[in-house]
């Protein structure tokens, strides 16, 4: 391994942790980070240990209180600052995500402003958190009900999304007046860091914010088990969110579980085909396919399944696949040799089983875990393909013969994430809508996210909502008055 790319890291890139304001090394010692476009060492950071990641606590603990007594359009103010300086910084941030997952350079900007669209609409939200006063039903005592923050919030994010599953949660925490400990991912500490720094540069008071990159579990382990911790918010597979789930169960946490999903993408026979192949491709391909969102199972009618394999192979044998970095690539590496591993199994039990390739299917030579953007036909019902999370630029389409038989395969499935339906009928529209099990439909698109929409799943994807006004409400406690009645001289 070389350092030969770390030149590439934008220059402000922080590579500390950052705890009660002030940037400091690891105990641990250092924690590598490597470029999946090439399998080379980025750069080395800090590494947190046990000690470390108390401090951060005993930091956003230390906080709390007089964070969140500060005027809430004072807080809505430091987001919207919060908001510009990522914009105008965007092309850093793209930078770093780019380099640190792979994704390509437009991708990387779209996150940017996917990520700090939510400190916008947080900044927004954050002066209209509301409590209400009324007389009792009875008429003879009063109401007050008032609105809190939770408290110490901690706070795991995925490699996926680094900046827009941090902002996620940072801003309605920081709208509602909790303090914070952020672990970013091993794989992409970076632009958690940068955010923190722009957090600093915009007069966020110490402590309020704090992030430990760190290589182990046991960090996290200590906070969650600490009293003074009142929320666990977290964002990755569903295996890890119910680990999690049983630790927070000790001090009782407030949680918030943003887990896995495995879309099902439904193509009727009346569906406009040049719209559902661009959704397909859209909800499919956004982020190499390593997206909760992923349509990882296409249900196609029958009648129309040859027409839309072969349009949307021959759009994905159309892509250029290469170094996110480079001009025109549409398809970056996989995260990490390991997950390239994982999707290439996937691929070849399922070739293997009967399946039909009809475009892609193998692993790209050379330096960096690259994978073909793939479509395959005929995928057995069975297959473990439509049953696991691919997380890898790979389509399977199957068929049915009528919507029921759609739908009932569309839920048969342990987890309900998001969901997409192409079809010109509106009475299908909501006929599907209403029965598919899942927390988020795209009809006739194939992308759903939006800072302004609540974000989250059924069944076993997980718990709460981020996003909207729901997402605000995950770090709010309500707390009620009784009051006797005015009148009762
Ligand atoms: N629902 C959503 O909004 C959403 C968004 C993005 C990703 N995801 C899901 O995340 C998964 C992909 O992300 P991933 O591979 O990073 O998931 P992951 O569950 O392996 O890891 C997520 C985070 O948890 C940390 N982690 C792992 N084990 C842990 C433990 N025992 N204790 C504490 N922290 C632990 C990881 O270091 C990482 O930071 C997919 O299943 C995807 O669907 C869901
Ligand atoms: O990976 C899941 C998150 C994707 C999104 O927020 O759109």
């Amino acid at each position: 391994m070389t350092q030969s790319l770390s030149h590439q890291l934008p220059e402000a890139t922080p590579r500390q942790l950052f705890i009660g304001g002030t940037w400091r090394d690891g105990s641990r010692g250092k924690l590598p980070v490597e470029n999946p476009a090439t399998g080379e060492l980025l750069v080395e950071i800090a590494d947190a240990g046990v000690d470390d990641a108390v401090a951060a606590l005993d930091a956003a603990a230390a906080a709390q209180k007089s964070w969140a007594r500060t005027p809430a359009r004072e807080r809505a103010e430091l987001l919207r600052r919060a908001f510009e300086a990522v914009t105008e910084r965007a092309e850093e941030f793209a930078t770093l995500m780019t380099l640190e997952m792979g994704k390509p350079l437009a991708e990387a900007r779209g996150e940017v402003t996917y990520g700090a669209e939510f400190l916008r609409w947080f900044s927004e939200e954050t002066v209209r958190i509301a409590g209400r006063y009324r007389p009792s039903p009875e008429g003879n005592a009063r109401q007050l009900v008032t609105r809190r923050p939770v408290g110490p919030c901690l706070f795991i994010t995925p490699w996926n999304f680094p900046l827009a599953m941090a902002t996620r949660k940072v801003a309605p925490a920081l709208a509602a007046g909790c303090t914070v400990v952020l672990r970013p991912a091993a794989l992409t500490p970076l632009t958690s860091l940068l955010f923190a720094k722009v957090l600093q540069e915009c007069g966020l008071p110490d402590g309020v914010v704090n992030v430990i990159t760190s290589t182990q579990h046991d960090t996290t382990d200590a906070i969650i088990a600490d009293p003074r911790l009142r929320k666990l918010s977290f964002t990755g597979s569903t295996g890890v969110g119910k680990a999690l789930l049983k630790q927070a169960s000790e001090n009782v946490l407030r949680t918030s579980m943003e887990l896995g999903g495995n879309a099902p993408l439904l193509v009727f026979e009346d569906a406009d085909l040049d719209e559902a192949v661009q959704g397909a491709y859209l909800a499919k391909l956004r982020n190499m396919g390593e997206a909760c969102t992923a349509a990882n199972r296409m249900f196609v009618h029958a009648d129309v399944a040859e027409e839309f394999g072969r349009r949307l192979a021959e759009k994905f044998g159309s892509l250029t696949v290469g170094d996110g970095l480079a001009e025109g690539t549409d398809i970056g590496p996989l995260v990490s040799e390991q997950a390239r591993e994982g999707v290439a199994q996937l691929v070849s039990d399922a070739v293997a089983e009967g399946a039909r390739v009809l475009t892609g299917g193998e692993k790209v030579d050379g330096e960096g875990w690259f994978y073909q953007p793939t479509v395959l036909a005929d995928v057995k019902a069975n297959s473990a393909l439509l049953d696991e999370e691919i997380f890898g630029p790979v389509a399977p389409i199957t068929t049915f013969t009528s919507e029921q038989e759609a739908i009932e395969r569309a839920n048969a499935c342990s987890v309900g994430l998001a969901g997409y339906v192409f079809t010109r009928d509106m009475d299908r529209i909501l006929r599907v809508g209403e029965q598919l099990e899942v927390g988020m439909i795209g009809v006739n698109q194939g992308l759903l996210s939006n800072a302004a929409a609540p974000f989250g799943g059924v069944k076993q994807s997980g718990l709460g909502r981020e996003g909207s006004h729901e997402g605000l409400e995950e770090y709010l406690e309500t707390v009620y008055l009784a009051l006797p009645d005015p009148y009762r001289g």
